[in-house]
């Protein structure tokens, strides 16, 4: 599955780059605003709480759920996020099995001042030009995704933009490969993106090969402030949310509950 959805990302971003050429879109992405420095502000713990910093995911559907949520105004949505005290908001952009686009991650850096993520599958410079054109602090990259050369090379191109990086794993090996690439922010993505299986435990598992000084962040299947506090317990310092956040009626309070939880 997670080669068929980079497979059709890269097939979209090809798309786009028919109507605006790589040269035209750097220059575009060049004059864009200056990105916010999220690996620094992550690994700042929180001043006013012992909770984990939480990154609130703006996300309609995925592969694995179906549709969520329809989601009419990602800048609301995320602007609740925001006012809940999320100190980074997930944009997801991917378009066919998430429904997701580069306008929502537009509309939600126009909404916020927090940092906010382009959650895409990224296997191409061209998409990190995008990335910072339209927005984003920073970007994700998928180690299962590619090659570790690859990823050493996307790592830097983005960095270069003045984009933080957030380098998905899903185990050790993976872990080796990111921190070959410098990853200053590591995601333990305890869903596993090739079967969907949910491992909770294995941010346990992985916390202590994370080096003092990168960021850990716990990603998925979060339902509830207990759920938080056993990640904050296991070394998190940041916790990324989406299903149980786009589906609750008042997620600015749901945030706030989540930030808490310790
Ligand atoms: O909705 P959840 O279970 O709270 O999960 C959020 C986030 O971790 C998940 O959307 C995600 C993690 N890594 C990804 C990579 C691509 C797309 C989506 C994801």
């Amino acid at each position: 599955m997670l080669d068929a959805l980079t497979a059709g990302a890269l097939e979209d971003a090809a798309r786009r780059r028919e109507q605006l050429p790589a040269d035209r879109l750097e220059a575009i992405a060049l004059q864009s605003r200056t990105p916010l420095d999220a690996a620094s502000l992550l690994s700042t713990p929180k001043a006013d709480s012992p909770g984990p910093h939480i990154i609130a995911e703006v996300k309609r559907a995925s592969p694995s759920k179906g549709p969520l949520a329809d989601i009419p105004e990602p800048a609301a949505l995320a602007s609740s996020y925001a006012a809940g005290g999320a100190s980074a908001i997930s944009v997801l952009t991917e378009e066919r099995r998430f429904l997701g686009s580069l306008d929502d991650l537009r509309a939600v850096r126009e909404a916020v001042q927090v940092p906010v993520l382009r959650k895409d599958f990224i296997a191409d410079e061209y998409q990190l030009l995008e990335a910072r054109a339209f927005g984003a602090d920073i970007v994700l990259l998928i180690v299962a995704s590619l090659e570790p050369a690859r990823l050493v090379q996307l790592h830097r191109f983005a960095n270069g933009l003045g984009l933080s990086v957030l380098v998905e794993v899903h185990d050790e090996r993976e872990i080796d490969a990111a921190l070959a690439a410098d990853a200053r922010i590591l995601g333990v993505n305890t869903r596993d993106l090739k079967t969907f299986t949910m491992h909770p435990e294995r941010f346990a598992e992985l916390r202590e090969r994370i080096p003092a000084g990168t960021v850990a962040v716990a990603e998925s299947g979060v339902r509830s402030a207990a759920d938080v506090a056993r990640y904050r317990q296991d070394g998190a310092d940041a916790v990324l949310v989406g299903e149980a956040l786009v589906t609750d009626g008042d997620p600015a309070s749901r945030v706030r509950e989540f930030g808490r939880a310790a």
